[in-house]
């Protein structure tokens, strides 16, 4: 039997905080050992945080990353553990992600990432470059405070792993978990015993199950314990939300599991028992793999990290297997954005929310999401956290020394979050209603503020200029006519969304005052088909659900009615989807506006940027996916898609920033980088017309 208790854990690193982030690792490093660790794993780039970019390129923060680590390892706390920590390094010219593994004030090892991850939202090589000198090492010459804090001059630097003198370690880094040959299959059939892994990866909806058996299916096939450390929260970056999740496995089975939304750092052990891991690798066609297997270098440790023999305490126990509950989509909708609108609210230093609340089901999710992030804070204070009540003081502008400590979400809504019902004269009783009565159940600071007289303004000054009046559709008027008089009332209240966000704390006479974020909700489906007015209520500060598809958001409110205790959600969800931007005798459905329906939008967007499929693609997919329509009824379906997501693509390039959550996001800033100018798509088109008649030749139901 040989015995060691390892931790990981979930930091809230935020990039360029380097004081904030050496207090979270070193707290981490203080915990570990109260619980008894032999090591403990830090996320990746934890020195710096994930998100520093192109502060990456610049040598201050190179050196500052330098100096920091230098700080660390001399912490006495730092004492009698073998700690793993990231942070960018320069070596020969060039720059690397890199760990830095270190015991007893001595700098074991640089190991630099060999897979970067380059894809949807990173691009890790536009600041570095990956180690290619797979099992090389160099010589590293470290800076003058690494120097003084290590007694060291060189050392190794690239890709081994540490020999102990009962076991042995190696490190990879988040991306090399997800490629085909990751660097952990070969590390295993080398005998290394444990595994780390610092991560600095995002949520987004249904993909933890992904990266849980990743790690279970390496472990459960090659043996060996596996620690995932991974950051939470946002860093700088906040279309990227870390969702924790730390985790130790061993043999496939995992041991300790940090949450996945929270608002805390966390560290967890694990006690395991590393024969546990020879007896796995005991099959003979392992060991015949194995021999084949070129060697990693090892940097020998000269110290043993497990109690075992006679040095063995009874009373220690072995850590139990525990079965990963994963959150519901829904849930995910209720934890992830809401834990998102704390962190950017808290580093942010603004005063709380503004939403324009119409009745619909987009802002009613966003009204929800934030009510859902005052129970997490709620819980919080109850837990006593206190970061989160300094900073809940800070945000509700308490005077200092004040002793608030509010355990009822609702009343932490009435402070940090006001909704307001614009109405024009399009609008509806059921709608001011709906906002009304939902504003009520979470307890929001509400009021109503009428739109006609500024829109008056508008199409008064209009006809003075140009002297006849604007008139919608209905009334005679041209198309242009009708869009202009529906975004002015759109993009009215945009501005006077701006106005009640800057002014609201000073009507509640709160003597700090402060400005107030506002809150967007244009779902994806929308954003997608361009169905919204540019620099409307669309263009706000943030927006928790801009990447989150209709569909889940209804299944999301249909959650939230039992779930987060609001029965007023269920008259949400059997309105119908109208904009009120019309006068109501001629008014449309969304679907019937848009000519696609909310579903129709959900699958192009995964066919167009998961499938990566053009108009043709699509076309042929969505004959086998779309039968119980015609071939010609289906390019219509598919040329009427591409043609809106190509003249409102611009729209995309002025998006809020928003929560990235599906991995279609059509976010141009970071996740999907296409065009902006879109010819119309003759060659697809015809490739889908040539198919159209043919089939329908074959079917005798042409046209002529
Ligand atoms: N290629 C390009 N590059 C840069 N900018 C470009 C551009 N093409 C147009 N533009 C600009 O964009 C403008 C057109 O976009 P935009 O002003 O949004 O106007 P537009 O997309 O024409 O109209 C808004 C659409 O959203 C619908 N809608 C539905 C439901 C609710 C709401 C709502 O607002 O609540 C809106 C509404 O029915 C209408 O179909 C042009 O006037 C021009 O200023
Ligand atoms: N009467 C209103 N009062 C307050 N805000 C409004 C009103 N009408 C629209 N808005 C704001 O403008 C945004 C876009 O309006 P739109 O009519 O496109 O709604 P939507 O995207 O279907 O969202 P919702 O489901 O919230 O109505 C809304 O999400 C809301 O924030
Ligand atoms: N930082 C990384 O290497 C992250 C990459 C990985 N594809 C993820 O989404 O988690």
């Amino acid at each position: 039997m040989r015995l060691i208790t390892v931790s990981t854990c979930s930091l809230q690193q935020w990039s360029l905080a380097w004081e904030e982030n050496r207090r979270r690792i070193v707290n981490a490093v203080s915990t570990a050992k109260e619980q008894g660790s032999s090591l403990l794993v830090t996320p990746e780039l934890s020195v710096s945080g994930y998100s520093c970019e192109d502060h990456f390129l610049e040598p201050e923060t190179q050196d500052i990353a330098l100096e920091v680590l230098a700080t660390i390892i001399a912490d006495d706390v730092c004492e009698d553990i073998l700690i793993d920590v990231g942070l960018p390094i320069l070596h020969h010219g060039v720059l690397f992600n890199a760990r830095c593994l270190f015991k007893d004030h001595k700098i074991l090892l640089f190991r630099c990432k060999q897979d970067l991850a380059n894809d949807d939202l990173f691009r890790e090589t536009r600041w570095f470059a990956p180690w290619d000198r797979s099992r090389q090492n160099e010589k590293y010459v470290l800076s003058k405070e690494l120097r003084a804090a290590t007694g060291q001059d060189r050392v190794p630097i690239g890709a081994s792993c540490i020999e102990a003198d009962d076991c042995s370690l190696a490190a990879e880094s988040c991306e090399e978990l997800f490629t085909p040959k990751s660097p952990h299959i070969s590390m295993g059939l080398n005998g290394i015993e444990i595994l780390t892994n610092s991560s600095g990866s995002h949520h987004s909806l249904r993909k933890l199950d992904t990266r849980i058996e990743l790690i279970v299916n390496a472990t459960k096939k090659n043996g060996g314990v596996y620690i995932y450390s991974n950051q939470i929260g946002i860093d700088g970056q906040p279309r990227m939300m870390f969702d924790g999740s730390s985790m130790i496995v061993i043999n496939g089975e995992v041991k300790a599991l940090t949450s996945q939304f929270s608002l805390s750092d966390e560290t967890v052990s694990a006690v395991v028992d590393l024969d546990e891991v020879t007896s796995h690798r005991s099959g003979s066609a392992r060991r015949m793999q194995a021999i084949k297997e070129p060697l990693y270098p090892g940097i020998p440790l000269n110290a043993s990290l497990t109690s075992k023999g006679e040095d063995i305490d009874p009373s220690i126990k072995l850590s139990p297997s525990i079965e990963v509950i994963y959150l519901a989509p829904e849930a995910e909708i209720a934890l992830g954005p809401a834990a998102w609108l704390w962190s950017y609210l808290v580093k942010s230093r603004q005063s709380g929310f503004f939403l324009p609340l119409s009745g619909g089901i987009d802002s009613a999710s966003t009204a929800v999401i934030v009510y859902s992030m005052c129970r997490m804070v709620a819980q919080n204070v109850k837990d006593g956290n206190e970061d989160v009540i300094k900073d809940l003081r800070r945000t509700c502008g308490e005077a200092d020394g004040s002793n608030w400590l509010p355990e009822d979400p609702k009343e932490i809504c009435n402070r940090l979050f006001h909704t307001c019902y614009m109405g024009s004269e399009n609008s509806s009783k059921e709608t001011r209603d709906r906002s009304q009565k939902l504003a009520e159940s979470i307890g929001s600071f509400h009021f109503n503020a009428d739109i006609d007289l500024i829109v008056a303004g508008f199409t008064t000054l209009f006809r003075k200029l140009w002297g006849f009046d604007l008139r919608y559709k209905v009334n005679g008027g041209k198309d242009a006519e009708n869009i202009a008089l529906q975004n002015i009332q759109a993009r009215s209240r945009m501005v006077l969304s701006y106005l009640f966000a800057q002014t609201l704390t000073l009507v509640r006479k709160r003597s700090s005052g402060g400005t107030l974020l506002v809150l967007g909700s244009a779902n994806v489906d929308e954003t997608l088909r361009g169905y919204y007015t540019k620099y409307d209520c669309s263009s706000a500060d943030v927006n928790p659900i801009a990447s989150i598809s209709k569909l889940d958001l209804r299944r999301f409110i249909k959650w939230a009615i039992t779930n987060l205790e609001l029965p007023v959600l269920t008259n949400f969800l059997s309105a119908t989807p109208v904009a009120e931007l019309v006068p109501l005798a001629a008014e449309m459905t969304d679907e019937q506006d848009m000519g696609l329906s909310y579903e129709e939008l959900s699958i192009f967007g995964r066919l167009r940027r998961i499938e990566r499929l053009g108009p043709f693609g699509m076309f042929q997919k969505c004959l086998v996916l779309f039968q119980d329509m015609t071939p010609r009824q289906v390019f219509e379906k598919v040329r009427r898609f591409n043609h809106y997501y190509g003249i409102n693509r611009h729209k995309t390039e002025t998006l809020t920033i928003g929560y990235h959550a599906e991995a279609y996001s059509p976010d141009s800033n970071r996740h999907d980088l296409r065009p902006i100018l879109y010819p119309t798509l003759t060659w697809a088109y015809n490739k889908c017309w040539n198919v159209v008649e043919r089939l329908e030749k074959a079917a005798g139901t042409e046209k002529p």
